[in-house]
């Protein structure tokens, strides 16, 4: 089987959903009492219902045999043990190890990652711990009251939806702002209410070369000058999440002031990571045992 949608279990599935007159889901539970309870996981606070989907047992069947011909168990292990399965980016796809709280050894190449995960995550705790607490202070010595993000795509949209999404457990004491557009106003719009002397910028690039994330992050350094009048300020207004340490330098953010995102996760999508680093801010997970 070269392609998924060749295979026999597709087919199957393919002229179930042609042929089949789909019956309503009210018929569906009136036929099977069970069916919620059969169709529905929970794990610890999380619960996964799909027995509100137009599915019946035969179906369920049919997308398992799917996932076999598909390998899904195969391809589960050796994502789990660190091969490069993203076969575009020729990438491992370990965001497990980024969740990995159990300290069992992860492999990529042959070395563990779990002591460099951990090393990040520590220094991304105490970096929180420090602008939460205001021992972390804007160039004329006033604590941090505003993070701005400046990333785009998946340097972006992550903590972006997680913030708006958990609002109601944030305090007042960091607000938090997201700006990717390219057009000036969104990020004139964004710094008109705000103070310099009391904002920290994210500048979130895996690149570090992205030209909305790049021209955002100029305006917001030309925007901090325009009130500190020394370069030195930009040490303590600007840090970076990336993998590109040469042009964070370039930039002019100190290696200390940088975190690290991993060369064995394709894509930005692990808000584990360094990429998570405003949730952290914002919501003060950093210090409880659940970030
Ligand atoms: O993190 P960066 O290197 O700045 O890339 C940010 C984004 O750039 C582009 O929009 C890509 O299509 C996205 O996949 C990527 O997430």
């Amino acid at each position: 089987m070269s392609r998924i949608y060749e295979s026999d279990a597709w087919q199957t599935l393919l002229q179930r959903a042609n042929t089949a007159n789909p019956p309503h889901l009210r018929e569906l539970f009136a036929a099977d009492p069970e069916r919620f309870d059969k169709m529905s996981l929970r794990v610890q606070n999380i619960l996964l219902d799909y027995s509100k989907n137009l599915i019946d047992d035969q179906t369920l069947n049919d997308l398992l045999d799917l996932a076999n011909e598909a390998k899904v168990d195969d391809w589960r292990r050796r994502m789990f043990q660190g091969d490069r399965i993203n076969i575009t980016e020729g990438r491992a796809v370990l965001h497990t190890a980024l969740r990995n709280r159990t300290n069992t050894p992860v492999y990529v190449d042959g070395k563990n990652v779990m002591p460099a995960v951990n090393n990040e995550l520590a220094r991304i705790k105490k970096f929180v711990n420090q602008v939460r607490r205001g021992e972390w202070r804007g160039y004329s010595g006033k604590r941090i009251t505003d993070v701005v993000n400046l990333g785009i795509g998946g340097s972006d949209l992550g903590p972006r939806m997680v913030t708006q999404a958990l609002k109601p457990y944030a305090d007042d004491r960091i607000r938090v702002h997201f700006v990717s557009n390219v057009d000036g106003v969104e990020i004139a719009n964004t710094l008109r209410p705000l103070n310099p002397e009391r904002v920290l910028f994210v500048v979130a690039s895996k690149t570090f070369t992205t030209s909305e994330t790049m021209t955002n992050a100029h305006t917001a350094r030309n925007w901090l000058m325009s009130s500190a009048f020394d370069e030195r300020a930009v040490a303590k207004h600007f840090i970076a999440v990336s993998s590109n340490k040469e042009a964070i330098k370039s930039f002019g953010i100190s290696a200390e002031n940088s975190f690290q995102m991993w060369d064995w996760v394709g894509g930005r999508f692990s808000l584990w990571s360094a990429i998570g680093l405003p949730i952290a801010l914002y919501l003060a997970l950093a210090s409880s045992k659940s970030y």
